[in-house]
């Protein structure tokens, strides 16, 4: 039997069921009931692409409409692009492709001025002009690890409660602190539903507890217990999904709760690569971390998206970009910021200072790689010298972006 060629629209309300069913045949998960219907809440059908092979739903991906936390500026849209799939049996035709060309054309006609994404697998979206841009840490903090002597975990008591009673505090909190978070995104009620959804069948096969949620007036922790009674001792691991503190005591204490918790051999999360806990243990080789692929970012319309932030020290510089899947940012743009002030970016027929692709702006964007890196790497041409310092100067953040939350 031939193939039909492929065909790239939006989706209806009514064929979302199947696009969920391909996402999670593509993922290789049998997912829970609870799974489904969180997925299905959040996504927006008119922002989600499918990928027909005649009437087969073969593929396709959404694009969450959502807010980030940009340097200097706080929440500013993204399209947080998810459920990316393609039916297993029928990779490498070219699905992907179609998929990511279509959400790059709607993003630019309906002003997503950028997109986000976590990637399954780090050698997928460079090519579709996505450039690294953070980092996400592995942290495994053996059980019992002690603090500095200046570590003040202060008085606030942390209480276990049921999901029900956590939920409204961790609405606020996470609303409190997400806008001082580069990378952090808003969470609608549909997306606390997908973070804390339980899958039945994962929690059986890998012996894990629910999530649990543990609350403190200022902060929360949410985690679980991977079970291992196998040896002489208790081996359980604590998995912690999200450690929130609003103040540095509040997340003091947080860790300090789920380092003390019995039968357990170690914690292990995922946080920005300069999270304090590296600098609250007394012994910083206990932090156990392994850094790994994060945040990726797409610049979809140069001249809206570079305004959206501030810059850390002033610059102006021309840079020559290349872009063939989004040719409306292909050419020469100049680059101009006061220190933290917004930038004005104009084309421009001045000689470049450095040369770069969409990837590498996409890359420096949030604050967590730096030109000068990507001159090392031999990705940006610095043409000019001193420029690309100046750039990495104006394009760093205050912290290493993060999202807590792979959407
Ligand atoms: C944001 C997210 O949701 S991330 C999740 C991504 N989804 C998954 O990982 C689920 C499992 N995998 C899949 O569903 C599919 O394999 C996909 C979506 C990754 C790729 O879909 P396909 O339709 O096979 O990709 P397509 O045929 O368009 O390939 C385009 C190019 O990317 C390359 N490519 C595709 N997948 C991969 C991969 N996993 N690793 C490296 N390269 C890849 C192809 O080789 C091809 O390269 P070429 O242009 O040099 O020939």
């Amino acid at each position: 039997m031939t193939a039909s060629p492929l065909v790239t629209r939006t989706l209806t309300a009514e064929e979302i069921p199947a696009f969920i069913d391909v996402v999670f045949r593509a993922f290789l998960d049998d997912p829970a009931p609870e799974n489904v219907a969180a997925e299905t809440a959040q996504l927006e059908p008119h922002r989600t692409h499918g990928v027909f092979d005649g009437d087969e739903l073969i593929g396709g991906g959404t694009m969450l409409t959502k807010r980030m936390t940009l340097p200097g500026t706080g929440p500013q849209p993204v399209a947080a692009v998810s459920c990316v799939a393609v039916a297993p049996d029928h990779r490498r035709r070219g699905a992907l492709t179609r998929l990511m060309r279509a959400q790059l054309h709607s993003q630019h006609e309906s002003g997503d001025a950028f997109a986000a994404l976590y990637a399954s697998e780090g050698a997928i979206y460079g090519r579709f002009g996505y450039g690294l841009a953070g980092h996400r840490a592995a942290f495994a903090v053996p059980r019992g690890a002690a603090f500095q002597s200046t570590v003040d975990i202060s008085d606030g008591r942390i209480r276990e409660v049921d999901k029900e009673t956590a939920l409204p505090l961790m609405h606020h909190l996470h609303g409190k602190v997400a806008p001082t978070r580069v990378g952090w995104v808003d969470r609608t009620k549909a997306s606390w539903q997908v973070l804390l959804a339980e899958n039945a069948e994962q929690l059986r096969s890998e012996d894990a507890t629910k999530w649990r949620y543990a609350i403190h007036p200022e902060g929360y922790a949410i985690y679980q217990v991977r079970r291992n009674w196998s040896s002489r001792k208790p081996q359980h691991e604590v998995h912690a999904k999200e450690v929130l503190g609003a103040t540095p005591q509040a997340y003091a204490a947080l860790w300090r709760y789920l380092l003390d918790i019995d039968l357990t051999t170690v914690v292990r999360g995922d946080a920005a690569t300069d999270d304090p806990i590296i600098h609250m243990l007394s012994d910083a080789a206990d932090n156990g971390r392994q850094v790994t692929d994060g945040l990726w970012v797409r610049i979809v319309d140069i001249d809206r998206a570079l305004p959206l932030r501030t810059y850390s020290a002033p610059v102006d510089v021309v840079l020559a970009v290349e872009d063939t899947l989004c040719p409306w940012n292909a050419g020469t743009w100049r680059i101009v910021a006061e220190a933290d002030g917004p930038a004005t970016v104009t084309r421009t027929d001045a000689e470049p200072d450095l040369a770069l692709s969409a990837r590498e702006l996409g890359a420096v964007f949030l604050g967590g790689t730096t030109v000068q890196e990507l001159v090392a790497a031999q990705r940006v041409r610095e043409l000019t010298p001193g420029k690309a310092r100046a750039a990495s100067r104006a394009f760093a953040g205050d912290h290493q972006p993060h999202c807590p939350e792979k959407f």
